[in-house]
């Protein structure tokens, strides 16, 4: 990492804007609003005005609002400005042209500012993840478990466990070191207990049935049926819109179509599939495969039959399950021979009048809050952290069956350097490239 450049971006978003926010880090930073400007650096962290000139001719860019920033007490750690400009494409041109002949200074790639941040204090790599979800957070709940992240809840819970562990290791560290003096019973038995229950916190963060992690990428929930009995109708209904193809013709979708949604805050796919049936066409045959398919990997069912046939017909018997929702649909044709039942998740619908398209939308709503409530203890909300957890548990799992002293303080490393590694607290090089590499441009 080379902090010697000084790194400039747009910060705000792309296109025609009223306002249009250009931040610059770096030690070039504070000349560089003097250079553009013709006047001394402002006061640290004041909006001035500051029209902003060419080089070459000292014809005006814009109009300006500038903040300084000096370094560490800034977003990077570094000597930061932020310019606030008319959101034009050409001012922006103009300006990203001036700043780019400084000497040293350049285009910031993504996640750069961020990342610089990181390398100099600001915040820890879980803080940095939990800015990155914020900034692409689209429902309620994705924001709110992103702040709570930003703010360093989810990086204070797994520091929290490496040092406790650092602490038994300690203790670990001076049986190795007087291993003829008589320790009683050896120091390693006196801390078993305390690695154990230290294990059993995170085995039971790691179950949590991907609470944090759904909550990032959304809930599946699969429409699945025998052709025709209403499953696009029914995605309309809920999507309130035409995502789908709806015919009378049996077959009419093959393909899965999804649509993402925001069901009371939090983000679902309702995901439609083709009819379900056995067919000589390859085309439909594909679509099916896809169905079932994705029906497996489906966070919440919905098996829709209709009311003259209510019942789970065999050809996909094997896919059902008892927690799975029953959706009897054309309720307007037939009378059901069956009992609604919200319990059993049993309800009677048309979606062609609309009947009981809304109570089946706020049992869904209630069902996938339960599901990903975020009242309690901060989820685990990524993959990354997830496997060093699980390395972690596997170490202390050795550890503890472990019968030499310094085998038994090797895998204690290893489980520290596990949780080090979540955020950042040990070597994580390997890993920033593609940490930050995920964020935009300008973050
Ligand atoms: N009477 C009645 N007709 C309905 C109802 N829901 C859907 N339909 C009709 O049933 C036919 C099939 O609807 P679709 O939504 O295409 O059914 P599908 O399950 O997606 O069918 P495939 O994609 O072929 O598997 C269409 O003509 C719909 O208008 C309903 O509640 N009552
Ligand atoms: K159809
Ligand atoms: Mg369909």
């Amino acid at each position: 990492m080379n902090f010697s450049e000084t790194i400039f971006a747009l910060a705000s978003g792309r296109g025609r804007a009223g306002v249009a926010v250009v931040r610059i880090s770096g030690p070039g930073a504070m000349a560089a609003l003097e250079e553009l400007s013709g006047q001394s650096r402002p006061e640290a962290r004041r909006a001035v005005l500051r029209p902003l000139y060419r080089s070459k001719d000292k014809s005006l860019i814009d109009q300006s609002l500038a903040i300084s920033f000096p370094g560490p007490k800034s977003f990077t750690g570094e000597d930061v400005v932020e310019l606030h400009l008319h959101g034009g494409p050409a001012i922006l041109a103009a300006l990203f042209a001036e700043l780019a002949a400084f000497p040293a200074f350049r285009p910031a790639d993504p996640g750069e500012f961020t990342r610089r941040a990181f390398e100099h204090g600001k915040m820890d790599l879980t803080e940095a993840e939990g800015l990155g979800d914020l900034v692409n957070a689209e429902t309620e709940a994705q924001a709110r478990q992103a702040l709570r992240q930003m703010q360093g809840e989810l990086g204070r819970l797994y520091d929290g466990w490496r040092e406790q562990l650092i602490s038994s290791l300690a203790h670990l560290e001076a049986d190795i070191d007087f291993p003829d003096e008589d320790l009683p019973d050896g120091v390693a038995a006196a801390i078993a207990p305390k690695i154990a229950a230290l294990r059993g916190e995170i085995e039971s963060h790691l179950a949590d049935g991907h609470r944090g992690e759904k909550i990032r990428d959304g809930l599946d929930v699969v429409i699945l049926g025998q052709p025709n009995v209403g499953k696009s109708s029914l995605l309309n209904a809920l999507a309130r819109r035409e995502a789908a193809i709806v015919s009378d013709e049996a077959g009419t979708t093959r393909d899965i179509i999804e649509v993402p949604m925001d069901l009371a805050g939090y983000p679902v796919t309702i995901v439609d599939t083709a009819g379900l049936r056995d067919s000589e066409n390859v085309i439909e045959r594909e679509g099916v495969r896809r169905a079932r398919d994705r029906a497996k990997k489906a966070d919440i069912r919905l098996f829709m039959t209709t009311a003259d046939a209510p019942d789970i017909p065999s050809e996909f018997a094997d896919l059902f399950e008892e927690s799975d929702y029953r959706l009897v649909n054309k309720s307007d044709l037939a009378t059901i021979g069956i009992k609604e039942n919200a319990k059993s998740r049993i309800f009677s619908l048309s979606v062609k009048t609309g009947l009981g398209v809304d109570g089946l939308m706020t049992a869904l709503e209630a069902d996938v809050t339960r599901r990903l409530d975020l009242s309690g203890a901060p989820a685990l909300t990524r993959l990354r952290h997830r496997q060093a957890l699980e390395e972690c548990v596997a170490a202390l799992q050795r550890f503890e069956a472990a019968r030499e002293p310094e085998l038994a303080a090797e895998d204690a490393r290893l489980a520290v350097r596990s949780l080090g590694r979540i955020t950042g607290r040990v070597d994580v090089e390997d890993i920033l490239d593609v940490i930050f590499g995920d964020f935009c441009i300008g973050k």
